[in-house]
């Protein structure tokens, strides 16, 4: 079956510093993948690559499309999304226009006419959007009136909005505590079931092992696990990758 992202060998330097090197990674159709590692072990690196913000060598796919070359914005239109580390909202526009607006199929004039008539095909998918992601009752609510965890997953829902192939995250969870970042678990898993795939960067471990169907762990740019949650958990190789000792890696946050 054709993977939904396959890398091989993706690689990036920045100078002098190899930040990721003979990367093979893939996110299967209905797969929810982390992707974890100790500080700057390359993992915004790595999604900075596959969504092409980042030069890089080796060969990325999507859908079995190669995507290797492309700037950032061609890799989106074929079905690439992502969030960053701040989710960068329109702090003047309601949540639903902030999603309505991030849809960005139908072009900035329908795009403004959707927002100036309020309703239409936009503002329904926008609906259906913010409902998969419990956030209905916000819809009409300026970002500013939100919390840390709801304005993660209204970035989220913006992402979404673009009915991506394949979602990368890059750590939705920052600044989260642990209650926010059991409900955005529930959330994302609520997503890649209702057929949208998933990269998810974190470092908290207890979303990542928890929600995950397999993890991928890089340690100075080089994949050195990827597996099941309950394999990662007790690998000895990303047990001294996180503390050189034979701790947990839920221990190191
Ligand atoms: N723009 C850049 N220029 C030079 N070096 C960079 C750049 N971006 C990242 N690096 C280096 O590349 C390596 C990987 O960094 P990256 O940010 O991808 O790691 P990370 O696993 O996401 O780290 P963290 O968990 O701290 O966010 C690090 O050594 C970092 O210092």
């Amino acid at each position: 079956m054709t993977a939904v992202l396959r890398t091989t060998g993706l690689a990036v330097r920045y100078g002098g510093v190899s930040a990721l090197s003979d990367a093979d990674l893939t996110v299967e159709a209905g797969e929810l993948v982390g992707l974890i590692g100790p500080n700057g072990a390359g993992k915004t690196t790595f999604i900075d690559a596959v969504t092409g913000f980042a030069r890089s060598t080796g060969r990325v796919e999507l859908t079995g499309r190669e995507l290797t070359g492309l700037p950032p914005h061609v890799r989106a239109r074929h079905g690439l999304a992502r969030t960053w580390q701040a989710a960068e909202l329109f702090d003047d526009l309601s949540v639903r226009d902030n999603v309505i607006v991030a849809a960005g199929g139908p072009g900035f004039r329908r795009t403004a006419r959707e927002l100036l008539r309020g309703r239409g095909e936009g503002a329904a998918a926008a609906d259906a959007v913010l409902d998969r992601l419990g956030l209905t009752e916000l819809a009409d609510t300026e970002p500013t009136q939100l919390s840390q965890g709801q304005r993660k997953l209204v970035g989220v829902a913006r992402a979404l909005a673009a009915r991506p192939a394949l979602l990368c995250l890059d750590e939705p969870a920052a600044g989260l505590d642990s209650t926010e970042s059991a409900g955005l678990g529930k959330h994302l898993r609520s997503v890649v079931d209702g057929g949208t795939p998933m990269l998810l960067v974190d470092h908290d471990m207890g979303l990542v092992l928890s929600v995950c169907d397999r993890v991928v762990v890089l340690d100075f740019g080089r994949v050195i696990a990827d597996g099941p949650p309950e394999e990662i958990r007790t690998d000895q190789r990303v047990l001294t990758a996180y503390l050189g000792s034979s701790a947990s890696p839920e221990a190191t946050r």
